[in-house]
């Protein structure tokens, strides 16, 4: 069935509703309403107002027949009823009805088996950018046989004055709607918030309906059509990590592996973060901002020349730009089976191996803590480093319990053969204040020697405590860093700091410790939770 261009249908009257614009009208509309100015290159500049990064705590889902039994309910999925969805909905839609309005008819899933309409509705044109920017863009004859499936309705400008009586925790909201397929966003213009809300959807509906495992993991593919994936949290490299010129991307953020061993991008663009970009540091995503793009929360001066390095609006400064501003890119955004997989974690302690080979035990142990630090700005309230787990290098959008997600996971990784390493992109040689954050190009060049198979033939040696398989060698990596006891001053307050942070693994690992088996367990530090050293000691 397809949809027709009317947005009474969701209760969104007398309004003028600009459909499909071009990225350039967006952007002539944008400047005209003195919502956003064009930097010296043309490129548009937004500031997304009080957010300027995601609220998780604000993040809910209804819970209904269809949820009710599917979804992980705790802190990070948390309930809201149908009752108050449609209360709540109901607001939106007449706050933004009697206003002009920017619609935008795009879909997800690169892989034509699983694509997925989604017809966005927004209050300002520049949200309208962004999904153009992320979302897959229809060709004309997609656009004529465009079937709606998912609604976003993004109202920045509706603030929810009496919170408590809908059930959620401030003015501020985003919630999902699996039954009606519809992502509810108010209160906040943080453009991640569209992006992610799909995600979540997906995360839910692919795995459970499509045999697919979603993962929040950046893609690219060599010549010879080796493809790797690049799982973290935010901050820890997926965007910076994937534009590599060598090799094709495929994409920055969001992909599913499906059952016939291939892999496919869901967006149709890249989400940068911009904070001190340099051309020299990263040559692809700096020459990927030009008109098109969509630059957020930066600093610029009156000629429009783009300050990366000042962050005073925030840490969490953005750039949102089709996946064609890169070069090198896999067309369409699919390719098969990884056969390098890449955890990215940033240790402010300085503790973990800048890189390091996984045991599968391992590799399915460190899925389900998604170690990181967050770093600062892309969620509201961090200002700086906190440690934290988030299973499947994803929680705050996986619906599921992670170990379904890790099952798949496993499963996958078995049958592909694949290799799956730990890459530290945080601190060494002491935690965050203390240390230094590990060098763009060092990482760079181990995951470059471990694509080019450099480190088939190095020698390892275990982690004392960790137990992880450190390479003894890498070309163009200075070979004392590899140990990380060796960049450490004081090699004893190496060990308790690594002992500390093992102690913080086994606390988080409690909680899954009856669903796991012995093998993933095995694959977690390896002293026990009473700080007693084992045997590797
Ligand atoms: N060793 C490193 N590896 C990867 N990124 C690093 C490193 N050192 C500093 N960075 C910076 O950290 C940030 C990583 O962010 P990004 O790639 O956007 O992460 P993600 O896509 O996972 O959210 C970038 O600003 C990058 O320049
Ligand atoms: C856009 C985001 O993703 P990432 O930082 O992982 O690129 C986000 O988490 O808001
Ligand atoms: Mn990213």
């Amino acid at each position: 069935m397809k949809t027709n261009r009317n947005l009474e249908v969701y209760g969104i009257k007398n309004v003028t509703a600009n459909w499909n614009l071009s990225p350039e009208i967006l952007q002539k509309i944008t400047v005209e309403k003195g919502m956003g100015r064009e930097t010296k290159n043309g490129t548009l500049a937004i500031n997304t107002g009080k957010f300027t990064g995601r609220s998780p705590q604000d993040r809910f889902i209804v819970k209904d027949a269809y949820t009710t039994d599917k979804v992980w309910w705790g802190k990070t999925n948390k309930p809201v009823s149908q009752e108050n969805f449609d209360k709540l909905k109901n607001k939106v839609t007449g706050y933004l009805s009697n206003k002009e309005l920017y619609v935008r008819d795009g879909f997800v899933c690169a892989d034509p088996a699983f694509k997925t309409d989604i017809r966005t509705v927004t209050e300002y044109p520049w949200s309208s950018s962004f999904v153009f920017n992320m979302f897959l863009r229809p060709s004309d004859e997609e656009l004529a046989n465009f079937d709606e499936e998912w609604l976003v309705l993004c109202a920045p400008g509706y603030v929810c004055e009496d919170p408590k009586a809908y059930g959620i925790r401030q003015g501020n909201f985003s919630i999902i709607n699996f039954t009606d397929k519809i992502a509810l966003i108010g209160g906040s213009a943080y453009t991640g918030e569209i992006k992610k809300g799909i995600f979540s959807a997906l995360n839910l509906i692919l795995p459970i309906e499509k045999d697919v495992l979603p993962m929040h993991c950046s893609a690219n593919v060599g010549e010879d059509g080796d493809t790797a994936i690049f799982f973290g949290l935010s901050g820890t490299g997926k965007t910076t990590l994937s534009a590599d010129p060598s090799r094709k991307l495929i994409g920055d953020d969001e992909h599913g592996w499906t059952a016939n061993n291939t892999i496919f991008n869901f967006e149709g663009g890249c989400y940068a973060k911009a904070i001190d970009l340099t051309e020299e540091k990263e040559p692809d995503i700096f020459r990927a901002i030009k008109p098109g793009a969509l630059l957020e929360n930066v600093v610029f001066d009156k000629e429009g020349n783009v300050d990366y390095m000042d962050g005073s609006i925030t840490q969490n400064t953005r750039v949102s730009y089709p996946i064609y501003h890169i070069d090198n890119i896999a067309k369409p955004s699919y390719a098969n089976n990884p056969t390098n997989i890449f955890f990215l974690t940033a240790d402010a302690f300085g503790v973990l191996p800048p890189v390091s080979k996984l045991t599968p035990g391992q590799a399915a142990y460190h899925f389900i803590s998604g170690y990181t630090a967050k770093v600062a700005g892309t969620e509201a309230g961090i200002t700086e480093p906190v440690p934290s787990f988030s299973a499947c290098f994803g929680e705050p959008f996986m619906p599921l319990h992670p170990t379904k997600y890790a099952e798949m996971l496993s499963k996958k990784m078995t049958e592909a053969g694949v290799n799956v390493w730990l890459i530290n992109t945080g601190w060494s040689g002491g935690p965050y204040g203390t240390g230094s954050r590990i060098k763009l190009k060092y990482t760079r060049a181990m995951i470059t020697e471990i694509l080019n198979g450099s480190l088939d033939t190095i020698e390892f040696e275990q982690h004392p405590i960790f137990g992880l398989f450190m390479p003894k060698y890498c070309p163009n990596v200075p070979t004392e860093m590899l140990n990380p006891m060796n960049t450490w001053l004081n090699k004893g307050a190496y060990i308790s700091k690594a002992i500390h942070l093992a102690h913080f693994f086994h606390l988080n690992f409690e909680k899954f410790a009856n669903e796991a088996s012995e093998h993933i367990i095995e694959g977690g530090p390896l002293i026990d939770e009473h700080h007693h050293l084992g045997e590797h000691f």
